[in-house]
């Protein structure tokens, strides 16, 4: 029950539909107590042999009255309560889903989309539960059962009633004791709906992968496994639902018995007339939905309870980063200046990156060099503000970076990952992703500017061509183009290319680097490659070793060193050398 109160601001915001709709269940409830007597009062009529057709005709036409009435009450109860229902599911799931929006990378390393999926179908819809079939088998099991009893007691006869109900008791406790065993096995089969949930979405996001190494039959092979568990779990859940209506029914085929047994001998007696055994009975018949809603409740409390404590603790994953209270409310511009002393990641304990010191003037190019793994993506995310918790300081313009607003820090940023992703759809909404009415001269220039205007006008429908899974395929290095004109579109204060044109051809990153070098001469650009062709042009150089800078400078500085830098220039020389079969035309 404590889960209502949970719910209570959702009760609140939608008091006027529940409360109609509880005024017309109680409605409901009362009318439903006139048939029986009705009848019963008919028979004893009939055994009396004071019926006349006068009278039949007026009970008949009441009793036509009635159901119509009821008929009406319960659509419209339905109505309000099953339609609020619904709109307590799309609160939450846009909640949820808005509150995905803001968590932190770690969030999503630690966690499993498949399980994420889960709780935004399954969880939710157990919650709607509550408010709709839960609210209702509440009403029914307190308030109709209430009333039909009552009226039992005070219009039959109280001592059938009182012996009627001797066998709930038992009912009420079977009823608790399966809804806890429900409770732990929905668990359990919610974990496995989750497991399969991310298989599926694992092996289509892989599919490519499986295909080529041709690891369909073992993929299937571990989905069946995994969907056979989901149905046994399930099996195990049907198992005790299965208990519940046979055990209601047991019960109350009970008290049919008793209350045959001694209406029969409270007939002899003469305390009491056949019409009234015959409408006592057909009220027991209507206690059978409230017995069986009493069962329900427990059922659909127990999984709504635990999915909403789930989704609690979901929406309760605080964002990591977040803006302080005086934030700045303004795009950072200017020069960049890292002094940091040390980064770790969370739960990690050898340090990321180490004696970060460089300052980057308005405008300038920083070329990030190093091996993989070395700390280059590291310390783009640390500028971005993905990751806190470092010794030291990272400026940007006239500030730190956790002085202004994250908002507006992340509109100063062009970040081109290094896995870059386009949307399943046309190439011209995958650019303007940031502002999809943006003209389609710009969309144009951005692709101009990394050399993917000419490919793009060679495809079936120019810019209006679909790309993924519905459309066309593209190479490596078209993506990266594509992704790298998306983030030009926004024209940044800082463009940032993380390793971005690793799959494009040595004379089309020339080109690509020509053009940026032209555009951008008034705002920041960091490069990170492993190509130093990439960054050979930069107006500094930072050359990273397992999270430390080892040398700094430029080209011509670090060329003259004859260090780390100078030894990766001549090795990929000779590499440049041996792809051109050992001829070099300098
Ligand atoms: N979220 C994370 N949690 C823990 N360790 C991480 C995390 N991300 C990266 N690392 C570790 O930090 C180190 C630096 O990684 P980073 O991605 O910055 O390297 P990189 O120089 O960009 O490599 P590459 O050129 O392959 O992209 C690596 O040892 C990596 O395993």
């Amino acid at each position: 029950m404590k889960v209502f109160f949970k719910l209570k601001w959702f009760f609140i915001e939608k008091k006027k539909e529940y409360i109609i709709g509880l005024i017309m269940l109680t409605f409901v409830a009362i009318l439903n107590l006139l048939p029986p007597k009705i009848i019963g009062y008919i028979i004893d009529e009939i055994a009396a042999k004071h019926l006349t057709p006068a009278s039949l005709v007026k009970w008949m036409t009441i009793l036509v009255l009635v159901a119509l009435f009821m008929y009406l009450l319960r659509f419209y109860w339905r109505l309000l309560i099953f339609g609020s229902s619904n709109y307590l599911a799309k609160t939450l799931r846009e909640k949820l889903f808005s509150h995905f929006t803001k968590l932190s990378p770690s969030f999503y390393q630690s966690r499993r989309v498949g399980d994420l999926m889960a709780h935004a179908t399954n969880d939710i819809s157990a919650v709607q539960q509550i408010a709709g079939v839960g609210i209702l088998t509440l009403f029914d099991s307190i308030a109709t059962g209430g009333f039909v009893i009552l009226a039992m007691a005070f219009t039959i006869d109280w001592r059938l009633t009182l012996i009627a109900l001797i066998p709930m008791p038992f009912m009420a406790l079977s009823t608790s004791y399966y809804g806890k065993l429900l409770h732990k096995r929905f668990g359990v089969a919610q974990a496995a709906f989750s497991d399969l949930n991310d298989k599926t979405q694992e092996s289509i996001s892989g599919i490519k992968v499986i295909k080529t190494f041709g690891q369909q039959k073992e993929d299937i092979e571990e989905f069946k496994s995994l969907s056979n568990s989901v149905v046994e779990k399930n099996m195990q859940v049907a198992k005790v639902d299965s208990l519940f209506d046979p055990t209601i029914s047991l019960i109350v085929g009970i008290s049919f018995l008793l209350s045959l047994a001694f209406g029969a001998k409270f007939i002899v007696d003469g305390t009491m007339t056949i019409g009234d055994l015959i409408a006592f009975n057909t009220y027991l018949g209507l206690l059978v939905w409230p017995m069986l809603a009493f069962g329900m409740l427990f059922n659909i409390l127990e999984r709504g309870s635990a999915s909403y404590d789930r989704i609690e603790e979901l929406l309760g994953v605080p964002m990591d980063i977040q803006d302080k209270p005086d934030a700045i409310d303004q795009q950072p511009k200017g020069d960049i200046r890292f002094e940091l002393e040390n980064f770790t990641f969370p739960g990690e304990q050898v340090s990321a990156l180490k004696h970060i010191h460089f300052e980057l003037k308005r405008g300038e190019t920083l070329g990030i060099v190093g091996k993989t793994g070395s700390g280059k993506t590291t310390l783009l995310k640390l500028l971005m503000r993905e990751y806190e918790g470092y010794d030291g300081t990272i400026h940007f313009g006239s500030h730190k970076i956790d002085a202004y607003k994250k908002e507006r820090l992340k509109e100063a940023f062009g970040y081109v990952p290094q896995d870059h992703f386009l949307f399943s759809t046309t190439i011209f909404s995958n650019i303007a992703f940031i502002n999809p009415t943006v003209e389609k001269e710009k969309v144009e220039r951005a692709a101009k500017i990394a050399h993917i205007h000419e490919d793009i006008l060679r495809f079936p429908d120019g810019y209006e061509t679909i790309v993924g899974e519905r459309g066309v395929s593209l190479s490596g290095g078209q993506k990266q183009r594509i992704s790298i004109a998306r983030a030009l579109l926004l024209n940044p204060e800082l463009l940032i290319l993380d390793d971005s044109l690793s799959a494009v051809d040595a004379k089309t990153e020339e080109a690509i680097i020509t053009s940026l070098k032209a555009e951008r001469q008034h705002a920041t650009t960091i490069i990170t490659s492993h190509r130093l062709s990439a960054i050979e042009h930069a107006d500094l150089i930072i050359v990273l070793h397992e999270g430390t800078i080892v040398e700094k400078g430029t080209h011509e500085e670090l060329m003259a060193k004859k260090g780390k830098y100078y030894e990766m220039y001549q090795l990929q020389q000779l590499e440049k050398l041996v792809e051109k079969g050992g001829y070099c035309d300098e």
